[in-house]
């Protein structure tokens, strides 16, 4: 998978769709003088959005180093990028004795030739994700001190990311804040609030459009997809807030770095400010957003028990120099005990558990800087460009 090598660190928490990262703001907080010239940007960004600018994570403090170094000019603004509307499917024709085995094959096609489609009718009350988006932009809003306090929402473990401490390059820096939940977290508040019930509201939603869903896809393998459904539980899946704050340098940051999702299957709800794009046919296309729909994507996971007929397709967020934009991920995620292996034979890739993914997954962003997903875990015996080691050992 030609990622560009985004430099980033995993915490065992963080598995899930792309690598970023928790930073510790002492650790890398540059002497304020020396960074004059993202000072001044700092402040233009701070004149224009007055209100935001305590709530804004210090990009340029932590990252000087990374602006000072910068290449004279930008890079992937440069690039022209066509526009797409996805395929879309109606789900709600799979109650339509005539229409659903049509509605079906549609998903199918879609999971296998893009990897991405959007959903209408999807079952998931307006309300409800009315109501987190709110929550969302409120939670965001908030001093960025505050939300660095792990204990902000009151969800276990450090929920709230930004950037990307490790990277080493500005392409490697992600312009996005996020909080990154494990629904494990979320189903046992140690405290009520608003967001949280929303949260618990949304996700158990989402859990149950994500098993119609996985059902119609391994229903489309031959199988009654109930290996997948038992192993996702709604515990071992994540929900992720993202918020991509404008961004003054939008041509030389990218708004969250290209990945491939660590999971089975990815429910998005963005909003209509346009960011996404995605890989198709070796060329990046941005996503038109379409609002009322939702996005789904296949992950890794998927791609390897379908043995390559479901496609994890790469993707990235474009920063925008003057609009912030929000979106909202589901990730379904199985136990770390689960197996991935595909009947399909010969197999693409060897069996492995989820854990073991994950674990190594975090190992060579560690060690290597980046993601090398699937094709570590490869069936046939071949040497690893990236590191020369043969798998299987
Ligand atoms: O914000 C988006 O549109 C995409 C987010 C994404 O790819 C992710 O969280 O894995
Ligand atoms: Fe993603």
């Amino acid at each position: 998978i030609p990622l560009p090598l985004p430099q980033l660190l995993w915490s065992s928490s963080m598995s899930e769709g792309p690598p970023f990262c928790e930073l510790k703001e002492a650790e890398r907080m540059e002497p304020l003088g020396i960074v004059s010239e993202a000072q001044e940007l700092s402040q233009s960004l701070a004149d224009r959005s007055a209100t935001m600018i305590d709530s804004n994570p210090p990009f340029f403090a932590a990252y000087g180093s990374l602006f000072r170094s910068r290449p004279a000019a930008g890079n992937h603004e440069a690039e022209a990028v066509e526009e797409c509307d996805l395929p879309i499917v109606d789900l709600s024709r799979l109650s339509d004795e005539l229409q659903a085995e049509q509605c079906k094959r549609e998903i199918v096609t879609a999971a296998s030739a893009w990897g991405f489609f959007q959903i209408v009718n999807h079952g998931i009350p307006n309300g409800v994700l009315d109501r987190l988006r709110a929550e969302q932009v409120r939670a965001f809003r908030q001093p960025f001190k505050k939300k660095a306090d792990e204990k902000f929402l009151g969800f276990l473990g450090d929920s709230y990311r930004w950037g990307a401490p490790t990277a080493t390059s500005l392409k490697q820096l992600s312009w996005l804040e996020a909080y990154h939940i494990p629904l494990s977290s979320a189903t046992h508040p140690a405290t009520t609030s608003t967001c949280r019930c929303v949260i618990e509201e949304l996700s158990s939603a989402m859990s149950r459009l994500a098993d119609r869903l996985m059902g119609i896809l391994a229903e489309g393998l031959g199988s009654d997809g109930s290996y997948i459904k038992d192993n996702c539980k709604r515990n071992t899946c994540y929900l992720r807030l993202n918020r991509y704050p404008p961004c003054p340098v939008a041509g030389e940051v990218f708004g969250l770095v290209p990945h491939t999702d660590t999971d089975f299957l990815t429910v998005l709800c963005q909003d209509d400010v346009i960011g996404l794009q995605l890989k198709k046919g070796g060329r990046w296309i941005a996503v038109r957003p379409n609002p009322g729909t939702l996005i789904i994507n296949v992950g890794d996971l998927f791609q390897a028990w379908s043995n390559g007929l479901y496609k994890s397709v790469e993707h990235r967020v474009m920063s925008n120099p003057h609009l912030e934009r929000f979106s909202v991920a589901y990730f379904v995620c199985p136990s770390k005990e689960t197996l991935i292996e595909s009947s399909a034979r010969p197999a693409i890739y060897r069996k492995f558990s989820f854990g073991e993914y994950r674990q190594q997954v975090q190992q060579d962003v560690t060690l290597l800087g980046y993601k090398v997903g699937l094709t570590r875990f490869l069936a046939s015996c071949r040497r690893n460009k990236h590191t020369n080691a043969q798998f299987p050992p």
